[in-house]
């Protein structure tokens, strides 16, 4: 295990940020920290890092208690979203800075910053300055700057989070190969799940100041604990359940919960059947492959279906038109609030 949190709590005044969070990272994983704004996402890897103090709790880096420790002790690299590099220093004097400052012989510090060099893809890039940078180029020279001198671990706090979609996305899957070649121990922030599930092995779902769960991507998605992190994973519908029927509740007695059903999970047919609700098809939206379909039924209830273009095509659905529904899979959760509602996720 390289990063065991224990029980550390985080207030800012009367405010808890930090509810009694425990969290284990093993050694050279790649685990995304995701939630909503204000869940704690941030403080709890700012105190991993030494920049907050918790109130209580220990942070143990490699067996090493280091809850009171220095930043510098630490040993951790970190990138923060806004780019962080010295405007009037090269890339190549960026990267060299840690390691200058850590009073490495020079030799080394020239051939460490050329291997950084080539594993952030800018080798012909060292001779110029940030300005002369794009912002992915630069987020990638911070990242060369927080592993120069080979941290025990590597904190990022939503560090793709100021740029446009498509350079995340080149970034997402740069960082991902990155990590495969380096292993080193890497906690992420973010609020984006894309992201997320498309970069990490572990998530981490935080809210209101505590874990809700920790999984891979595809437990998490298949098997959430509660309404919250089924939420947070994906789009959902959400009915009570005496205007829907469950597909399969276990041996667990229904108590009013409501039915939670992905919009993927919707099955539209043309003609009634057993168990089919009759809805009336609204808007369409066209998303590519995917096809978003909003469905009214009878009670008023407006649900959002997702079909892919060719179900899609072969129903022919126009607006207004009278189909049939049935539900491939649901969710309910013994401990959800009655009252839930899709305003709740
Ligand atoms: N220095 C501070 N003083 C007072 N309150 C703070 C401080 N830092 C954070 N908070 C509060 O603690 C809560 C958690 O903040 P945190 O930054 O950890 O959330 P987050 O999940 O990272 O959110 P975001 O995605 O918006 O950054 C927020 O309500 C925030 O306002």
């Amino acid at each position: 295990m390289t990063i065991q949190v224990n029980h550390l709590v985080k207030r800012f005044g009367n405010f808890l940020a930090l509810d009694d969070v425990s969290l284990s990272v093993k050694t050279g994983g790649l685990v995304a920290l995701l939630g909503p704004s204000g869940s704690g996402k941030s403080t709890l890897l700012r105190s991993i890092a030494g920049l907050e103090q918790p109130d209580s709790g220990e942070i143990y880096l490699e067996n090493g208690d280091v809850t009171h420790a220095k930043v510098q002790e630490r040993r951790v690299g970190f990138v923060f979203q806004h780019y962080a590099l010295f405007k009037h220093l090269t890339v190549r004097q960026n990267i060299a800075f840690p390691l200058q400052i850590a009073r490495r012989p020079k030799n080394y510090v020239r051939q460490r910053v050329g291997e950084l060099l080539d594993l952030i893809k800018l080798e012909g890039l060292g001779d110029r300055y940030p300005a002369q940078l794009s912002g992915g180029q630069r987020q990638r020279v911070a990242l060369a700057r927080a592993l120069a001198v080979e941290p025990r671990v590597l904190l990022l706090d939503e560090p793709f989070g100021a740029l446009d979609a498509n350079v995340r996305h080149d970034l997402r899957v740069w960082l991902r190969r990155l990590h495969d070649e380096v292993h080193v121990t890497t906690l992420i922030v973010t609020h984006d799940r894309e992201e997320a599930m498309e970069i990490a092995d572990t998530i981490v779902v935080m809210n209101q100041g505590r874990i809700e769960q920790v999984g891979s991507p595809q437990s998490l998605y298949d098997q959430p604990k509660n309404p919250f992190v089924m939420g947070f994973l994906g789009p959902v519908n959400v009915l009570a359940s005496d205007r829907i029927t469950p597909i399969s509740n276990g041996d667990r007695p229904l108590r009013n919960e409501p039915v939670l059903f992905r919009p993927h999970d919707i099955q539209i047919s043309l003609e009634p059947d057993v168990n089919t609700h009759p809805a009336v098809v609204g808007r369409i939206i066209y998303m590519g492959w995917d096809v978003q379909v909003e469905l009214s039924l009878a009670d008023g209830n407006i649900i959002q279906a997702t079909l892919n273009s060719d179900e899609f095509r072969s129903l022919g659905l126009t607006g207004k038109q009278k189909v049939y529904l049935s539900l491939k899979q649901t969710k309910t959760f013994a401990d959800a609030p009655t009252n839930y509602s899709k305003t709740h996720v």
